[in-house]
């Protein structure tokens, strides 16, 4: 369980971009992080593994406190911490499978320059992984060879071989087409639910927001202005979250024209 009491993150610009946040989330559960852009949310997703140095408040992660933790305690407890980035952050000059193992060198503790260096069963479970995110063909494609979507996947994979607790997701979709922004939070979901991890997605895209988590968190200038499930995410909360607009209506509408799609009903 995350517990986050009461989080400031004041940057020595001045800017406070969190402003007292506190929010719970549960095992198997997918939370989407909403909000404009400037709201906090990548600073609260930051602060979560201390990328960003919270000001004050705890951040509870399964019992302990990571706001308390020394360099070492902190290094350990990443650990438990996946990170999967909108830009992939995979190293482009090394394979699908390097890339993959990568995400084991925490627990290494060094860059074996070959594979035999990792133990075979670390090597094993990066297969699993690979298969199991549909790159079972691309194990020895460098990282520069794949499509978006295919590198997404290969972050999926480096960020689970860490048999993490815990995924942080920072805009998954961003450079990807519908189609393939829709298989990759999917896969994501599914992931969630067979590890039975908890996980928090900083993602723009209210349609897949609503589509795939479980339950929403909506942040406005630094607080939290709607916290409930997919299914209570309505015109009247997306106007609290981001400010009144007519959300289905893309052009003004002459007399006679048919009314237009309700594009925020999709999937209901
Ligand atoms: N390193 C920094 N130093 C000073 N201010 C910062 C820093 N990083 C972010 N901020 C400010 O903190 C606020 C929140 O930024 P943050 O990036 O967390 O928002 P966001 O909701 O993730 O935005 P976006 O959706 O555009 O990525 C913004 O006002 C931003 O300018």
């Amino acid at each position: 369980m995350v517990e986050i009491k009461e989080l400031v993150k004041r940057y020595p610009s001045g800017q406070e971009a969190l402003k007292s946040v506190s929010l719970t989330l549960k095992e198997n559960t997918v939370m989407a992080l909403i909000g404009p852009s400037g709201a906090g949310k990548s600073t609260l997703i930051r602060c979560i593994n201390r990328l960003v140095e919270p000001t004050s408040g705890s951040i509870m992660i399964n019992g302990v406190n990571v706001c308390d933790l020394g360099k070492k305690e902190l290094r350990l407890r990443r650990r438990k911490i996946g990170m999967i980035f909108q830009e992939y952050a995979l190293v482009d000059r090394l394979t699908v499978m390097e890339n993959v193992l990568s995400g084991q060198l925490g627990y290494v503790g060094f860059w074996p320059s070959t594979l035999r260096r990792f133990p075979q069963e670390v090597v094993t479970q990066a297969y699993t992984l690979l298969e199991r995110v549909g790159l079972s063909d691309f194990v020895d494609n460098r990282a520069d060879q794949l499509s978006g979507g295919q590198r997404q996947r290969v972050g999926i994979a480096r960020a689970l071989i860490q048999n993490p607790e815990l995924l942080l997701v920072d805009e998954p979709t961003a450079s990807l087409d519908p189609k393939t922004s829709r298989q990759v939070m999917r896969l994501i979901v599914e992931l969630v639910q067979e590890r039975n991890l908890q996980c928090i997605i900083n993602i723009h895209d209210v349609v897949l927001a609503k589509q795939f988590a479980q339950r929403i968190v909506g942040l406005q200038d630094g607080r939290i202005v709607f916290e409930g499930q997919s299914a209570d995410l309505d015109v009247n909360v997306l106007n609290t979250i981001y400010g009144e607009e007519d959300w289905n209506i893309s052009k003004k509408k002459k007399e006679d024209e048919d009314d237009e799609a309700d594009i925020f009903s999709m999937g209901e």
